[in-house]
């Protein structure tokens, strides 16, 4: 069994990031701005959106956080992006999901130029990637495929099994896996709430992708010998035992489903970096697009 290392390969991804900006700045060109909208004060929102800021300052990116009240009304949340969207210096804007129940996802994410849609959630950016056009592709499949890119894992003719169909995750996963493309070239089965055999279709499964929001829910009895198994769940789990009083659980029984593994993604550790690290990268290529 080896790991799919997600924190060494973020990091590597933010090191070449680190060299370009340093590059933009010896030529005396504009650096990348990375806007991110926080509403409300959800505690996993805030360690994700300060950890991109970090990120960003690590690296050289501008950065630009606007917190929002929850009470904002979708009025004003889509007057800011707008006023971002026309914002020269911005390259990207990322608006933190969930949002609260008054504000609709989809208004706001179509708000967002499609020019400065760093997460790729808007329909003009889902419908290039699902055509396998140059675009924004989603910040967690595209730092999956990254990662598996990093170790060469060569997944052409592989089953793979998406557990998960949401529109950040599951559906562009199975989109990414299926193209034309190394990694990729799968085929992919995507699976949900309503499928019916469930542990038969990953016990076929060279690639488990789990991301369906539910801890430990992959368990041995479901994985073939050899699979590789990509674990994007992280979720808080009450444990008097930790400092911060949670442990972060993933959707995969790591203890016993790794032994049975090649390659096997820790949480944390794993998908969760490798998002922030794909987010900078498409950050970087929203600036370079535009100047
Ligand atoms: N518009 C939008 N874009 C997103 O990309 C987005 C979002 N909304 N909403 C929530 C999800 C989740 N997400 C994560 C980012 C970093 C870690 C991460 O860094 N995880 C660390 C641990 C972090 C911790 O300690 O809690 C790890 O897995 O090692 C995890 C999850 C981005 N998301």
């Amino acid at each position: 069994m080896k790991i799919l290392d997600g924190q060494l390969v973020s990091q590597a991804t933010k090191d070449e990031l680190k060299i370009k900006v340093a590059q933009l700045v010896a030529e005396g060109k504009k650096v990348p701005h990375l806007a991110a909208i926080l509403v409300g004060t959800n505690g996993a929102s805030e360690t994700y959106v300060g950890s991109k800021v970090r990120t960003c300052e690590e690296i050289g990116f501008r950065s630009t956080l606007v917190r929002l009240e929850d009470t904002i009304s979708e009025y004003k949340l889509l007057e800011t992006i707008e006023q971002l969207n026309n914002d020269m210096d911005v390259d990207g804007i990322l608006v933190q999901l969930p949002l609260p129940k008054h504000i609709s996802d989809e208004k706001v994410i179509n708000a967002i130029h499609p020019s400065k849609d760093v997460d790729g959630f808007h329909p003009v950016s889902v419908g290039k990637m699902v055509q396998s056009l140059p675009t924004f592709i989603p910040a967690t499949p595209h730092g999956i495929m990254l990662m598996l890119e990093h170790y060469k894992i060569n997944t052409k003719g592989m089953h793979a099994v998406v557990i998960g169909r949401s529109n950040i995750v599951g559906r562009p996963m199975s989109i990414l896996l299926s193209a034309n493309t190394n990694p990729g070239n799968c085929t992919v089965t995507i699976c949900h709430s309503a499928t019916k055999n469930l542990k038969e279709l990953c016990l076929q499964a060279d690639i488990i992708v789990a991301a369906l929001g539910r801890p430990e829910f992959v368990t041995a009895d479901m994985v073939k010998d050899g699979a590789i198994v990509i674990d994007v769940g992280i979720t808080r789990v009450a444990d008097a035992t930790k400092k911060r009083g949670y442990a972060l659980k993933g959707d995969v029984q790591f203890d016993t489903v790794s032994p049975k593994c090649s390659w096997i993604t820790p949480v944390p550790g794993g998908v969760g970096p490798m998002t922030i690290a794909a987010l900078m990268k498409n950050t970087y290529n929203a600036c370079l697009t535009k100047h």
